[in-house]
């Protein structure tokens, strides 16, 4: 039996962090954020239907999506967001539930869904538990600006474009602050698999 454990949270809150934690103890990441790349990427049929919508205005010469340009827009427009989701989500869901469904015909012990739009999408079906990772609001915003190089504005922009904390807490099994460092969370994460004497598959080397 697969343990689908479902890591959301708000925008630099530290789920990839968490998640890359998780696969380093042996669970296997469905990272949904590298799906919504993979499906525009380069000459798929993803990008054509974002190009067809948005313009050519948001191709690189080199043929990729100009992100950035894209995120300056939608994260500034709830509209053009909702239509760019529109798009996207159909795409994402179905190779989501593809990698799962392969995961649990291996018999992977522990499976990680790591999806920033996990009740939005009612991914939560999906999992035995779901956790939220929060942060304080400045240093969500910090390590945003660091990470993506994007200025205040940019950066207030896309928290303020997605729900907040207490829609996401409300709904999760957990809550996990990863504002106070590793030695913050690491132990906590190890306890609440050790409680329930949930064991990872042996990883091959
Ligand atoms: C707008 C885009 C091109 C900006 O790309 P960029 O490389 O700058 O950001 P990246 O994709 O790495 O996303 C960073 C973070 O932004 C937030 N975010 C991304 N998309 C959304 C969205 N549709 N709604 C709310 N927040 C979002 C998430 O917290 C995500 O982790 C890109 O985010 C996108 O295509 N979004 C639509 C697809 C989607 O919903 N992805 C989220 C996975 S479900
Ligand atoms: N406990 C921590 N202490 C210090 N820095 C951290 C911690 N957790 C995460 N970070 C840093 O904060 C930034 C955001 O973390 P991460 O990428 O894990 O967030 P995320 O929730 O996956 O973001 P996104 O929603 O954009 O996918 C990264 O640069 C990461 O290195």
């Amino acid at each position: 039996m697969t343990y689908v454990l479902g890591i959301t949270g708000g925008i630099a809150s530290g789920k990839s962090t968490v998640s890359q934690y998780l696969a380093q103890k042996g669970a296997k990441i469905i990272d949904a954020d590298a799906i919504a790349r993979m499906i525009v990427a380069p000459g798929s049929q993803g990008l054509q239907q974002v190009l067809a919508h948005f313009g050519k205005a948001y191709l690189a010469p080199d043929g990729s999506l100009l992100r950035r340009k894209l995120g300056q827009l939608v994260f500034s427009d709830p509209k053009q967001l909702t239509e760019l989701n529109e798009i996207t989500h159909p795409l994402i869901r179905e190779e989501i539930l593809m990698q799962l469904q392969k995961y649990r015909q291996k018999g992977v012990a522990v499976v990680v869904l790591d999806i920033p739009l996990l009740f939005e999408g009612h991914y939560e079906q999906y999992c035995d538990a779901v956790w939220v990772t929060v942060v304080d609001e400045t240093i969500q915003l910090a390590r945003l600006q660091q990470r993506n190089q994007l200025p205040k504005v940019e950066a207030q922009a896309r928290i303020k474009a997605q729900k907040n904390n207490a829609w996401r807490i409300a709904q999760a099994d957990w809550t996990l602050d990863t504002g106070k460092g590793p030695l913050g969370w690491k132990p906590q994460v190890d306890q609440w698999f050790e409680l329930r004497q949930i064991r990872f598959s042996k990883k091959k080397e």
